[in-house]
């Protein structure tokens, strides 16, 4: 996993609220079988971000991120992900464990996460947990980790705005990697806007990406 310090700016943090208001619905998640709905599990409110001129810029760092051989084709529209006092997502992975969701012809399984902080309105709650990762001794990620959360429960990286964790979720082998699990933990007060950018092994079609 890499932590990132200052991955958006405070105007890409602005723009990415103001274009995307009023279009939040309650997320979908799939099940094991694949069908998308809503859950318990997760009772946040997504939306999708419609590309501008900023929204590219984003992008393109996310592809430089991981080398000049990421094509665009391989991103999935950012998507805005908000949480309200008491909201949350359930342990998950980000790739897929149902092989229908993972096919060539829909780009395949999805390689690589980022999931950035995007507003924190007076936050308590909402850290993203990682319980299979360990959690680093240097004091000085008490800025970016929640050093008060027991050892054993892996790593809690707090809604530091403008920052983000970026993990692989394959193994070399294209296999899913288990500890990658992880949990948007319950919002106790205040308001979390997060972005997932997602990167799939192949490319998207048009119609799922949009117009470049
Ligand atoms: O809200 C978070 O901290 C994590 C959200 C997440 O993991 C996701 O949307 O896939
Ligand atoms: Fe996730």
């Amino acid at each position: 996993m890499i932590y990132l310090d200052g991955f958006l700016t405070s105007e890409e943090q602005a723009h990415l609220q103001s274009i995307t208001k009023d279009t939040f619905s309650r997320s979908a998640v799939a099940d094991n079988t694949g069908i998308q709905g809503q859950r318990q599990t997760r009772t946040s409110q997504s939306t999708s971000v419609v590309r501008d001129d900023i929204v590219r810029c984003i992008e393109e760092r996310a592809l430089l991120f991981q080398g000049f051989d990421t094509p665009r084709a391989n991103l999935e529209p950012l998507q805005l992900v908000k949480y309200g006092k008491g909201e949350r997502y359930h342990f998950h992975t980000d790739w897929f464990t149902n092989a229908a969701h993972a096919s060539s012809a829909i780009g395949g399984n999805r390689q690589s996460s980022f999931f950035a902080y995007v507003s924190a309105e007076n936050i308590t709650g909402g850290g993203t947990n990682f319980p299979m990762v360990t959690p680093p001794h240097d004091a000085r990620w008490c800025a970016f980790i929640d050093c008060d959360e027991p050892w054993e429960n892996g790593v809690t990286f707090r809604p530091v705005v403008g920052n983000a964790v970026f993990w692989s979720n394959l193994l070399d082998d294209g296999t899913g990697d288990q500890r990658t699990l992880h949990a948007g933990l319950p919002v106790t007060s205040g308001s979390k806007l997060g972005m997932n950018i997602w990167t799939r092994q192949g490319p998207l079609s048009e119609d799922i990406r949009g117009k470049d």
